[in-house]
């Protein structure tokens, strides 16, 4: 069985962190990452607000992203012995596929393809903090929060769901232990039902 998951939502909800411990519980468990199909900085455009538009679908190569998908959904064997994760040759024919990003749900091609969508989701204020301690591979301008990034998270979430994408909210005020388990036992009790 190939069970692909989506752990999506906004910025700093704890994607990242949710994703790293899956990954160490599920077995034959392979991870794509949105964040690597970034463009090339040149690439992306700069709106009227002056800020270059990096929270949008078109900054990011999802066709490359949809073509590592479907690599692994033709061999996810192959897949994941590529990518140096170890595949238990006893275990059930089960293989999961991680998707983790914060546009999932908003390409047409792949929003079809999840088991399960998971959306990560903590308070404008919170969401404002954490982002305000990280530093990405480009450093967020002054006001690009306010100016950008939060109302494209909601222009897309609203687009999500007027669209009628079934998603799993959570809320990432939990604990990251609690998010963890209360993830796992879904995906498992899921996986269950299945087969
Ligand atoms: N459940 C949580 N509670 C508190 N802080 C968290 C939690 N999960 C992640 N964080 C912190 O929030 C920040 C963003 O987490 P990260 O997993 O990188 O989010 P994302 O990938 O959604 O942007 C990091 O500093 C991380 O340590
Ligand atoms: O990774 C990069 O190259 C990169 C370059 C510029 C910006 N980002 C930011 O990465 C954010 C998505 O990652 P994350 O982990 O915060 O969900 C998104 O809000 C972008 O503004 C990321
Ligand atoms: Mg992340």
């Amino acid at each position: 069985m190939k069970y692909i998951v989506g752990i999506g939502g906004m910025t700093n909800g704890g994607k990242t962190t949710l994703t790293n411990s899956l990954l160490k519980s599920l077995p034959n468990c392979c991870v794509i990452h949105q964040d690597d199909f970034f463009k090339p900085q040149d690439q992306i455009a700069v709106g009227e607000d002056g800020f270059k538009q990096w929270d949008v679908l078109e900054s990011l190569d999802m066709e490359a992203m949809l073509s590592t998908v479907q690599a692994w959904m033709i061999s996810p064997r192959k897949f994941a012995r590529a990518h140096g994760v170890s595949v238990q040759l006893d275990a059930s024919d089960t293989h999961i596929l991680i998707l983790e990003g914060f546009l999932l749900y908003s390409y047409k091609p792949l929003v079809d393809l999840y088991s399960r969508r998971y959306f990560l989701t903590v308070p404008y204020e919170e969401c404002k903090w954490r982002r305000s301690t990280r530093r990405y591979m480009v450093p967020d301008p002054p006001g690009l929060f306010d100016g950008h990034v939060w109302p494209m998270f909601q222009k897309y979430k609203r687009e999500m769901e007027a669209n009628g994408v079934e998603v799993v909210y959570l809320d990432g005020m939990k604990s990251r232990e609690e998010l963890f388990h209360q993830v796992l036992e879904d995906i498992q009790n899921s996986l269950l039902n299945r087969s």
